[in-house]
């Protein structure tokens, strides 16, 4: 059998290295089988992308055993390519590398009624088409000569060539053997283990998506017919290996290693993985160490413990899957293993394309899980601002996370699900009210922040501005505040006020909060002095451009504005982490009108809405960071930070500002952590406007 090296190279794209192979001595395809990782670089393969194609292509070849293949045995042919679901390539496109009965990989179209006979083996269009959507590779382990990998890209039709007339049976009379179950577990990343291997030699099988769970095999032998069907492994099921107990078992610390360190260790692994392959795909943890550590989690557990009276509270809230993520075979990637830490698992791949799973620990105030109610989650996080806003402060209450992550549901709840967070707040302040003698009176407001705009849900959508007066104090001007007396009452205006709200359909939700919601709960006396106030903050859902189902120029927008505006709002809480010595509040209407959220003696509890989905990763670290930033910050605005300070200087508000700038330098040259300095100028920030900042409105 002629095997044509030229061809396989030139299928990789790597043909311009041909000379260089069969120098060395690899002169055909079958040669390819027996190359190692430290050859490539013999080979002159050197850079990353070719070294990736070498590798698929290697594994092809491995997966499709050249020497021992008869020409025309089964035939494999895409109608179409798929990745989660979702189709990214026609039928028929040209995107299959595939190889012929010969085993020589070639790229031609091929199409359901092409009568050449050939299998296709892994498409890869990232491989070979750089401009192509990236498509995960696959990566086949074998198991006591089974193959199978943990995925399955879409619908495949499996033709044996026993259908065709001009296929020959053997002269011995036997069959020649089908390598079915082989090439379609590798192309297919279904899971024949349950499957009778042997019965599929010798016979004809038409294999057919049967439904997103299995394929059916109809499989014809002589005048008899019979029916199969096999289980398809969807690619979300390789996050089961996930279970984040396996860590204990698999982990070791993914301490910043350069990543060459790193791809050897997974490479050396690899090459013993034919030893021990039922070994589970490797576990990292994400661990912070000295240098660089940008997107690691900064929480530790001693972090994460609640100071009595800290100003700010980060918790989090993981939903469920929702239906239509459980349909479209989305896995669990998050993991909480206790009340104050979250895991989320997210799957890499390494530059050898070997897959591993990294896994991130949070530690926060608060995470409550996928069962966790709306009244357990006010428990937890809303109840004690209220406690606070009672006692005459001032409390807000904000839901942050990706579009789809469950924001609504916990300040507004469902009929499913009951009231939200507004609802059980105006409830335990009734009963509050009811049980003292003084008169007080509820008021409530509820507008929203659309692309940059303030527009009033009680006032059919009346466009609002903020203004600061001359002591920095932001007012909404011609803000409606309607009176309530009762839970009812509050639930009726809200409702009035949520159905002006503006919606519209993202990438993720179809029902997204395309802007912020803020609901003000007031409690004044009746000569209408302020005694408390709450803020309820819904914030529109962060989405990517890229997230976006069918944007049109105004969605854009939208998203541009609510990505901004959640930008302004990290920076300023990053300004006040750095020493920076202005806060760009006015960086947006959200940062303006929150502004005494981060500053004076207000209580804020921040609710990160993470959703589980493992498509939904990068967005849910995103968050997580996010919460775990804010959270971090707290540590030096917080009452440990006043503590600090006090003890350093002198009691005088500008005897602390002249020493807190000569401190600065002083501790700068010293080399004195940054973070002591960022405590010392919220103290002086917190002195500086402490007293100006009492219900001034
Ligand atoms: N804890 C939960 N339990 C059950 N279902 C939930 C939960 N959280 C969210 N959901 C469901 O998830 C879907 C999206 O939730 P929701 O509309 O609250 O997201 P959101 O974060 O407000 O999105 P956006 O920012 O786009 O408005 C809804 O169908 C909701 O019922």
């Amino acid at each position: 059998m002629t095997v044509c090296l030229y061809k396989c190279l030139t299928a990789a794209g790597l043909q311009r290295h041909y000379a260089r192979f069969t120098l060395m001595g690899v002169c055909q395809a079958a040669h390819l089988s027996d190359l190692r990782i430290e050859d490539y670089r013999l080979l002159g393969v050197c850079s990353m992308e070719d070294r990736a194609r070498l590798f698929q292509l290697v594994q092809l070849v491995k997966s499709v055993d050249l020497r021992s293949l008869t020409d025309n045995d089964v035939r494999i042919y895409n109608d179409s390519v798929y990745e989660g679901g979702d189709e990214i390539f026609p039928a028929n496109n040209n995107n299959s590398f595939s190889l012929d009965g010969y085993g020589n990989p070639n790229g031609d179209v091929r199409k359901d009624n092409d009568e050449s006979e050939a299998f296709t083996g892994i498409s890869n269009a990232s491989c070979y088409r750089p401009s192509c959507v990236r498509r995960r590779l696959d990566f086949s382990t074998e198991i006591k000569g089974q193959r199978f990998c943990s995925h399955f890209e879409g619908p495949i039709h499996v033709c044996s060539s026993h259908n065709r007339n001009d296929n020959p049976i053997h002269e011995d009379g036997s069959t020649p053997p089908i390598q079915l179950g082989l090439h379609c577990r590798s192309a297919v990343g279904c899971d024949l283990r349950h499957s009778n291997n042997s019965k599929l030699n010798g016979r004809n099988y038409l294999c057919d998506p049967h439904n997103g769970e299995s394929i059916k095999l109809h499989i014809t032998q002589g005048s008899s017919e019979f029916n199969s069907y096999v289980r398809l492994k969807p690619k979300s099921e390789r996050f089961n290996k996930y279970d984040p107990s396996l860590a204990a078992v698999t982990s070791e610390s993914f301490i910043n290693k350069p990543s060459a360190q790193k791809d050897r260790k997974t490479i050396s692994r690899k090459k013993n993985a034919s030893a021990d392959v039922t070994k589970p795909t490797p576990v990292y943890k994400a661990e912070r160490t000295a240098g660089y550590n940008y997107g690691l989690p900064l929480s530790s557990p001693r972090a994460a413990k609640h100071v009595e009276g800290q100003r700010i509270r980060v918790c989090v809230r993981k939903r469920p899957l929702t239906r239509a993520e459980c349909r479209r075979g989305e896995a669990d990637v998050v993991y909480a293993p206790s009340g104050e830490c979250v895991v989320v698992c997210e799957s890499k791949e390494a530059v050898d394309l070997t897959e591993y799973i990294l896994q991130h620990r949070f530690y926060f105030d608060q995470v409550l899980g996928e069962g966790s109610s709306n009244e357990e989650v006010y428990q937890k996080t809303a109840y004690p601002l209220v406690q606070h806003m009672l006692s005459g402060g001032k409390a807000t209450c904000f839901a942050y996370g990706q579009t789809g992550a469950g924001k609504t549901h916990t300040m507004l709840g469902s009929s499913s699900s009951g009231t939200g967070l507004y609802a059980l707040a105006v409830q335990d302040i009734f009963a509050h009210l009811s049980t003292i003698n003084t008169a007080l009176l509820v008021y409530v407001s509820f507008f929203e922040i659309y692309c940059g705009q303030l527009y009033d849900l009680l006032e059919h959508r009346k466009r609002l501005f903020a203004r600061e007066d001359g002591n920095k104090v932001v007012h909404i001007s011609g803000l409606r505040e309607v009176r309530v007396d009762s839970v009812s009452s509050l639930l009726e205006v809200i409702s009035k006020g949520t159905a002006e709200r503006t919606q519209g359909m993202s990438g993720v939700n179809p029902l997204s909060s395309r802007s912020h919601a803020l609901l003000q709960i007031q409690i004044r006396d009746l000569n209408q002095q302020i005694a408390g106030r709450m803020w309820f903050v819904d914030l529109a859902g962060s989405e990517r451009a890229s997230d976006a189902k069918d944007p049109n120029k105004q969605s854009r927008m939208e998203g541009a504005e609510i990505n901004q505006s959640l930008l302004a709002l990290k920076e300023c809480i990053r300004s006040l982490d750095k020493e920076e010595s202005h806060t760009p509040f006015r960086q947006s209407k959200l940062t303006q009108v929150l502004k005494d959220s981060f500053v004076g003696d207000s209580m804020t509890c921040m609710i990160a809405n993470i959703s589980p989905g493992h498509s939904a990763t990068e967005h849910t670290l995103n968050t997580l960071r996010y919460a775990d930033r804010v959270k971090e910050l707290r540590g030096e605005i917080g009452p440990i930070g006043r503590r600090r300070r006090r003890s350093k200087m002198g009691p005088s508000d500008k005897n602390m500002s002249d020493s807190s700038s000569s401190n600065k330098r002083n501790r700068r040259s010293a080399g004195t952590s940054k973070n002591a300095e960022l405590g010392e100028r919220m103290q002086v920030f917190e002195y500086r406007t402490r007293g100006q900042r009492r219900w001034e409105n």
